[in-house]
């Protein structure tokens, strides 16, 4: 009889392909199991036993299949009835492909499932299970670098209940519930940052990043690469491959633009065209970009004189203020005091206490670093203190030279009130300038090292 003869009879050969392909498949492959209706393990191969730890494959008998195969899904087939027909299964070592088929008997009912660990006698499945681990890792950096840049406050941390404060989050409220621009308003340390944080996580936009970037604390030079980032080849050495700019990094979700008043102007045109436009152009590339991002802008000095004096686009400006924000500064808002109080100390760690006159002295000073200061003193004192309940000496200590707030009722001497006035006088100048000394001096018609001196002798400058 010819060999082709044998595969005539086809019941017969179906019967014989079958046991021929379970004998390959069991011996050729990395291991294989068999379940009953429970998912309880009624046969395992030695090699897949001791793959997963065990002595040998009779200790596996009758334990829930996921007992001894962590993340095994056989409980689903004999479940559902479906086969799974290729699926990767994740192990302390390396992840195996794994097959699992329904177990009918000869009336068709379901008993159980058979499951082959494929790996070791599949090579050709190696490109495949590489770019599986490079796919996991690209997507556990992704999600890493996502968890990093999600919003770090919500509005329930913006403390305070007094109106100007009421008002400000009834209005960022409003603006998380659109996709305007929003332009903060304030001076610094008001929690301008905090609410833009707070904006973006009330959004639709919350999943996706939130990306800061901060036009007075980069170089002009390397704020435009860094806002649109550079096309690979545009520069020698590391950036040679081209750098995401922070627009790209932020696409789908909020873009925070700290400082927008110190922008170069022109940046300031590029950055008009992308939310005219949407779309930009890295650095050296000549390829416009899409750009879908939702614009926060802050800034603690004056727009409005700054577009006067043509340091600022008016044409930006206009298409920024769609919801200005004003954050009122913290003297405006003393009401808020003790519970920003309760609620830095709180953070600073919860054995901390204000006494009644400590309490008073605060509600006395003008915060003009807002409520960055008070965290500043408040800090400073827990660390000066030696025991929890800070009194009002601690307090002293902390602040410094009291600048007093104004119309508060309090007796000054002639010098204490002329000391007073130039504190003000210099504080408020600085505003105007943000911060700027060497252009403060000039504003107030003195030199640069007496303006100095003058901030250190009342306290406006820590020496
Ligand atoms: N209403 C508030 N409740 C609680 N903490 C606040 C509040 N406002 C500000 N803070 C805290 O004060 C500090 C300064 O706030 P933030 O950085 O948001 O101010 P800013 O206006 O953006 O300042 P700058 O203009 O200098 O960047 C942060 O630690 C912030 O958490």
């Amino acid at each position: 009889m010819h060999d082709s003869d044998s595969l005539k009879d086809y019941p017969q050969v179906r019967q014989l392909a079958i046991r021929s392909l379970f004998e390959i498949i069991e011996q050729s492959s990395e291991g294989t199991v068999i379940v009953d209706r429970q998912a309880r393990i009624v046969w395992m191969n030695e090699r897949y036993a001791r793959r997963f730890g065990l002595p040998d494959a009779a200790s596996a008998i009758g334990q829930p299949c996921e007992a001894v195969i962590p993340g095994s899904l056989m409980r689903e087939v004999v479940s559902d009835g479906k086969p799974i027909l290729l699926d990767m299964l994740d192990t302390p070592n390396e992840p195996l492909v794994v097959m699992r088929l329904p177990i009918h008997d000869d009336q068709g009912k379901l008993i159980g499932a058979i499951g082959f660990a494929l790996f070791d006698e599949l090579r050709s499945l190696s490109p495949l299970l590489k770019r599986y681990s490079s796919m996991q890792q690209e997507l556990a950096s992704t999600r890493s670098q996502l968890r990093a840049r999600q919003a770090k406050y919500t509005f329930a941390q913006f403390v305070g209940t007094s109106p100007a404060s009421l008002e400000a989050k009834r209005r960022a409220r409003r603006g998380a519930n659109s996709d305007s621009p929003v332009l903060l308003l304030g001076e610094t340390g008001t929690g301008k940052e905090l609410l833009a944080h707070a904006i973006h996580a009330a959004s639709a936009r919350a999943h996706k990043a939130f990306v800061s970037i901060n036009s007075a604390a980069i170089p002009e030079t390397l704020l435009e690469a860094e806002f649109f980032g550079t096309a690979p080849g545009a520069f020698t050495g590391a950036e040679r491959k081209g750098r995401s700019g922070k627009l790209q990094l932020a696409e789908g979700g909020t873009l925070f633009l700290d400082e927008i008043g110190d922008m170069p102007l022109a940046l300031q045109s590029k950055l008009l065209r992308v939310l005219q436009e949407k779309e930009y152009e890295p650095v050296g590339s000549n390829q416009m970009l899409r750009s879908d991002v939702r614009i926060i802008a802050a800034t603690s000095i004056d727009l409005q004189a700054a577009m006067a004096e043509g340091r600022f686009r008016a044409d930006l400006y206009y298409r920024l203020n769609v919801l200005p924000i004003q954050v009122p500064p913290l003297r405006e808002r003393l009401d808020d005091l003790p519970a920003l109080c309760e609620a830095i100390l709180a953070d600073l760690g919860s054995q901390y206490e204000l006494e009644d006159e400590a309490q008073a002295l605060l509600m006395r000073h003008a915060w003009p670093g807002n409520i960055r200061e008070l965290r500043n003193v408040l800090e400073r004192a827990t660390l000066l203190a030696d025991q929890p309940r800070l009194g009002l000496c601690d307090l002293q200590e902390a602040l410094g030279p009291l600048l007093v707030v104004e119309g508060a009722p309090v007796a000054l001497n002639l010098r204490e009130a002329c000391e007073q006035f130039e504190r003000k006088v210099i504080v408020e100048a600085l505003a105007r300038c943000a911060g700027n000394v060497p252009q403060t001096a000039q504003s107030l018609g003195v030199g640069r090292s007496t303006l100095y001196k003058k901030m250190v002798a009342l306290g406006v400058l820590s020496q």
